[in-house]
């Protein structure tokens, strides 16, 4: 059957290394919420990918890693800056916003779906009088929404910034693997090195069935954060099986490898689309996203033949997500039906 699916690396199926990880750790009756081996396994493998001593939590998916990070960097009378085209502003349904009790995100504009130094500098000039909740935050997506890598230079810069305005420094990195693998930088240097307080690690994304993980650089922020979880309904019971795919991602360095392949899918379709009249690239691809605008009538004759891909992200046009399991042929088959229903 022929595979139509590029709506998201969401619909991708759990990578064999995930896979053969959670058969292995099902094993046996192990202790729950987080006091097994896996999980113990699993937080050293991060901290040693990160080559720190991290505090590390497991969460099911993204908006609450990202909420729930955020809450814990602010009170509810603070501000957070966040891109205007940002998943925690568009795609998280007031998840920052209700978990923190009400924080409010800024809004702040840049560039290719990243954030602009400037802007962030604007945006938390802008009103320092006791009637505006005061800027205490910052968040940026790496990879971004719009399939954008920050360079490690506008990542530390961002880190210096937010040092010198006294605001901490969040990384919402659903699509961190992407990044790592388009920049091929350690991830010290592009988190912690660079100033980055806490970090969204995605795994949902990279191949997981379920799961990301919350990793704390600053451990005064981590305080108290299992509560946060508990509360908010992320404390897994069988934790050993949100955990286990991250010993399995990260042996072998196979999150790379298959966010590498990912990578390599969507450079190989942006390449095909930039070289087709009426359609044209609206980002740069750097990680697994290509963003392309295409003839009204093409869009639609793509979705009737079976075609998923998303318009709703970012600044529109369509959007095709590769992940670690499409593969060259699918993406040929999409670039042949895309030609072919060309006006
Ligand atoms: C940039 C970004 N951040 C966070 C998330 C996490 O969202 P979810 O709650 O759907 O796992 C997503 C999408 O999955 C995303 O694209
Ligand atoms: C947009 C949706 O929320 C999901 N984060 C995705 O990128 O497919």
């Amino acid at each position: 059957m022929l595979h139509t699916e590029f709506a998201s690396d969401n619909t991708s199926g759990i990578c064999p290394e995930a896979l053969n990880s959670i058969i292995e750790a099902n094993s046996g009756v192990m202790a729950s919420y987080g006091n097994d081996d896996w999980t113990r396994r699993a937080c050293d493998a991060i901290r040693d990918l990160f080559e720190t001593d991290a505090d590390v939590f497991f969460v099911f998916n993204g908006t609450a890693a990202n909420s729930l990070a955020l809450a814990s960097l602010c009170q509810s009378y603070h501000s957070i800056v966040c891109h205007k085209l940002s998943h925690v502003e568009t795609d998280e349904c007031g998840g920052p916003e209700f978990f923190s009790n009400g924080t409010k995100l800024l809004l702040a504009d840049g560039a290719d779906g990243k954030l602009d130094l400037a802007d962030v500098a604007r945006v938390v000039a802008a009103r320092t009088d006791i009637h505006y909740p005061k800027p205490r935050a910052v968040t940026i997506t790496q990879s971004t929404e719009v399939g954008t890598v920050y360079s490690l230079a506008e990542v530390q810069a961002l880190g210096a910034a937010c040092r010198d305005m006294d605001l901490s420094f969040h990384m919402d990195g659903a699509r961190f693997a992407n990044a790592v693998a388009h920049l091929q930088v350690s991830p010290a240097d592009l988190t912690w090195r660079a100033g980055v307080d806490v970090l969204s690690f995605g795994g949902t994304k990279m191949g997981m069935p379920v799961g990301e993980a919350v990793v704390f650089f600053n451990h005064d922020l981590a305080q108290d954060f299992a509560y946060r979880c508990k509360q908010a309904g992320q404390l897994a019971s069988k934790m050993r099986f949100l955990a286990a795919p991250w010993v399995g991602m990260l042996q072998n360095n196979a999150w790379q490898i298959r966010a590498a392949h990912a990578n390599a899918m969507a450079s190989r379709l942006g390449a095909a689309l930039s070289a087709m009249p009426g359609v044209a690239l609206m980002f740069p691809v750097q990680a697994n996203a290509v963003f392309a605008t295409l003839p009204e009538t093409t869009a639609a004759t793509l979705k009737a033949r079976g075609w998923s891909f998303y318009s709703f992200i970012g600044a529109g046009g369509a959007r095709f997500v590769c992940s670690w399991a499409t593969t060259a042929e699918q993406v040929d088959a999409l670039v042949a039906d895309i030609r072919q229903a060309l006006p």
